[in-house]
């Protein structure tokens, strides 16, 4: 179609008409008038079509597409405004040329040329999504081609080309692969195991090291998820499909520890993290790219750690975190299920001896035999747990009745009494049980723990090898020994301790050459606390040691006071066993008191118990060697009491033996306490000991301890403990009588 052609003969035409018609005179004029006529209709065609044509011009020159039409050779026939200014020329100039001409490289123009004579050849439409160089900026553009081929005018193929420009796109598609290579280079470079799931075609990649955590080598894999489904533990898939889930749906990034299982079947643990990198226009996931690290070694060691935060490793039973954790839980079922759990507290009777006569590691083995037998007395749901020392705690939950309770006491007792074989040795120990009920007796753990605990002690004082429930009235006399505790720490640095002095007398002279320092403590409101009540309870808070330290310190200040009157003047203390534990007892401080007061050692004898003696390891020996090297008396208190073994009394360098007041309290003429008065007065005179009588309180029971054999007296009949002032008086009033 070329109007300019035409339109010059159309004008002539209609030129030739009009001279033809005024030539003609008006000859045929009809013919004339329809030659004016078709004349004029060619000419309105032809303003007409020029019009089309110059819109279908603007069409294409104003589509932002590249619009193309090019001939059987791949050469120009049509271009728009776009494509020209692409090529930096003018449509016109490139009709006839091909885009080698404009500044495109040879082997992407005979591409272009290529591509669509193939197209062509095939005859059907296609989308090629292609790239060139813009000639303007030397830059590359990316396009997205619809190339649709047909035939011609002369028959020949021709074909259509609208080339969409997606720089823009690509580019940025450009840029997030490019950032992820860099992630992925990144992530690679930390060491970890990198995947890169790309969820629309399915393909995950994964990395060579994660090959190498999991122990598969390429060719196993399949290049899909069933890669990484095929190393999960099966109970774990639910949780790491609902982290993932999350992650895809946008709810923050994905990380999960967890579990995978190695080609050859062993298992590690990971800590798996990922991210969504791309999304699609609707904020579908398009690719997740993350990492697996081996977390195995840290993983066991936190098992570790956890180990032994919870469980006891001599026994391997709960320990006392994970008993407080089972408590809580068991009380909170027992909230719902209205059934009551019950608290048993099991200490061992005689643990202590076992471990100092036959060593601590028998000790453990016995510990952890007990442990082994107190499993088989409670029901696999039941908690046993080691609680520290011989103490061991259960926790029966869901006790519907009450007496199945009593019944697992008493197989805990019977377990506990049947002998332990520990080397070649067969030792016997019993249990003192405690029990308490939730939410019976109490409503938190800490009074669930203190009631047990009481409970306990009551079966200790009951006699032992017994079980014992928790009783309101327990509560009120640990209260009472509570303020007690509270009130003895006070008393020392309120000066409420004194003490008395009671004389021991010289039977055959009636002289008072002796005394027993004796302790009392004045209560400001309860008034005189026997040391009988308080003693005990120095003695298990460990304020025995402060107390001991005070009682010889003022007793030596009162020796060396009576000493300048009469220089073989002793005064003797009572040391508690527990003093001499762990090599607590302060001998150098003492003996340096004797020292600074200018007295020897001489003027105190210190009064030890049997239960000592019994229990003497080489640290107790080595003590008692120490007194007597410093010139310090040894008496053994309460004798006839205890097991009164004679062996350890020459051994240990003993001076004085003490009659118990219970022998003395019936002595008659002919009875068997005299008789055991006079044989213990016959055998420590053998031994080199002299004997003092204690509890004298009449004047038939002195003549016959004198009688007896006995060398000192001690008792209400010569003098209730007085404080030092009166026994001053009383030492200057006894030097003015007559024996
Ligand atoms: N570790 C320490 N123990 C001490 C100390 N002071 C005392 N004690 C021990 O407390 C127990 C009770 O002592 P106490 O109430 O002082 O009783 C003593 C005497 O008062 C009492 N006694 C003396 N004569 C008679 C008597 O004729 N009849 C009678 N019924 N009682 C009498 O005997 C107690 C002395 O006993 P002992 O020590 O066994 O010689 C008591 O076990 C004290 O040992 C201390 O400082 N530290």
């Amino acid at each position: 179609m070329n109007p300019s052609v035409t339109a010059p003969s159309l004008k002539a035409l209609r030129q030739c008409i009009d001279t033809a018609a005024a030539s003609s005179g008006g000859a045929d004029a009809s013919a004339l008038a329809m030659a004016h006529a078709i004349a004029e209709r060619l000419l309105q065609v032809e303003s007409d079509l020029h019009e089309q044509s110059s819109l279908l011009r603007t069409v294409l020159d104003e589509s932002p597409d590249f619009i193309i039409l090019k001939d059987h050779e791949g050469n120009f026939l049509l271009t728009n405004a776009p494509v020209a200014r692409f090529y930096n020329t003018t449509p016109e100039a490139m009709v006839g040329k091909h885009d080698g001409d404009f500044g495109c490289p040879p082997e992407m123009a005979e591409a272009f040329r290529q591509n669509v004579q193939d197209i062509m050849a095939r005859g059907e439409t296609e989308i090629v999504y292609e790239e060139s160089r813009d000639a303007r900026t030397g830059r590359t553009s990316y396009f997205k081609s619809i190339k649709k081929p047909f035939a011609g005018p002369d028959g020949r193929p021709r074909i259509l080309v609208i080339a969409h420009d997606i720089t823009d796109l690509r580019e940025a598609q450009l840029r997030v692969e490019e950032s992820e290579r860099r992630l992925r280079h990144a992530l690679e470079a930390t060491g970890d195991a990198v995947w890169d799931w790309h969820l629309g075609s399915g393909r995950l990649t994964l990395s060579q090291r994660w090959q190498e955590i999991l122990g598969y080598r390429a060719e196993d894999l399949s290049g899909t998820l069933t890669d990484f489904l095929q190393c999960l533990v099966e109970e774990e898939a639910d949780d790491i499909n609902r982290a993932l889930g999350e992650c895809l749906e946008g709810r923050g990034d994905y990380q999960h520890e967890h579990r995978m299982r190695r080609r050859d079947g062993s298992v590690i643990w990971v800590l798996d993290r990922g991210r969504v990198v791309e999304r699609d226009a609707d904020g579908r996931p398009v690719r997740m790219v993350g990492s697996v690290a081996d977390v195995t070694d840290k993983k066991s060691a936190q098992d570790l750690i956890w180990q032994q935060a919870n469980y006891d490793a001599l026994t391997g039973l709960p320990n006392r975190h994970m008993f407080l954790d089972r408590l809580q839980r068991e009380m909170q079922v027992s909230d719902r299920s209205g059934h009551p759990c019950a608290l048993l507290m099991l200490d061992l009777d005689q643990f202590k001896e076992v471990n100092d006569s036959l060593g601590h590691a028998w000790g453990d083995v016995l510990l952890q035999e007990a442990a082994q037998r107190l499993r088989l007395c409670v029901r696999e749901v039941d908690t046993v747990a080691r609680l520290g020392g011989d103490e061991f705690m259960v926790l029966l939950g869901d006790v519907a009745d009450p007496t199945s309770v009593t019944r697992v006491v008493h197989d805990i007792l019977k377990t506990v009494s049947q002998p332990f074989r520990l080397g070649s040795d067969l030792v016997y120990v019993t249990g003192s049980v405690g029990v308490t009920f939730y939410p019976n007796d109490a409503s938190s753990t800490e009074e669930l723990l203190r009631n047990v605990d009481q409970a306990m002690y009551a079966a200790k004082r009951e006699g032992r090898n017994c079980g014992q429930y928790f009783a309101p009235v327990m509560q009120v006399a640990a209260q009472e020994r509570m303020r007690l505790i509270t009130d003895l720490r006070a008393a020392l640095s309120h000066q409420q301790l004194q003490l008395h002095y009671q004389p021991i007398v010289d039977l055959a002279s009636g002289e008072v050459h002796k005394a027993e320092a004796l302790l009392r403590w004045k209560h400001p409101e309860r008034g005189f606390i026997s040391p009988a009540e308080f003693i005990p309870v120095a003695e298990s808070t460990g304020m025995i040691h402060e107390i001991g330290d005070w009682v010889f310190h003022e007793a030596a200040r009162q020796a060396a006071r009576w000493r300048r009157e009469r220089p073989d003047f002793q005064v003797s203390v009572n040391v508690s066993p527990l003093q001499f534990e762990n090599g607590r007892l302060a001998l150098s401080a003492w003996l340096h008191h004797l020292r600074s007061l200018d007295v020897d050692g001489s003027c105190v004898v210190v009064e030890i118990t049997e239960g000592l003696l019994m229990e003497a390891g080489p640290e107790v020996t080595r003590q008692l060697l120490r007194f007597r090297d410093a010139g310090v008396q040894v008496a053994l208190d309460d004798f006839g009491t205890g097991y009164s073994s004679l062996a350890y009394l020459n051994r240990l360098d003993i001076d004085y033996i003490k009659i118990d007041r219970s022998f003395v309290s019936n002595l008659k003429p002919a009875s068997p306490d005299l008789a055991l008065c006079e044989g213990i007065a016959m055998m420590a005179h053998k031994l080199g000991l002299k004997v003092v009588a204690e509890g004298v309180e009449t004047e038939e029971q002195r003549a016959l301890l004198q009688a007896a054999g006995c060398d000192y007296g001690q008792g209400y009949l010569f003098s209730r403990p007085v404080p030092a002032t009166q026994f001053d008086a009383l030492l200057a009033h006894r030097s003015h009588e007559p024996a």
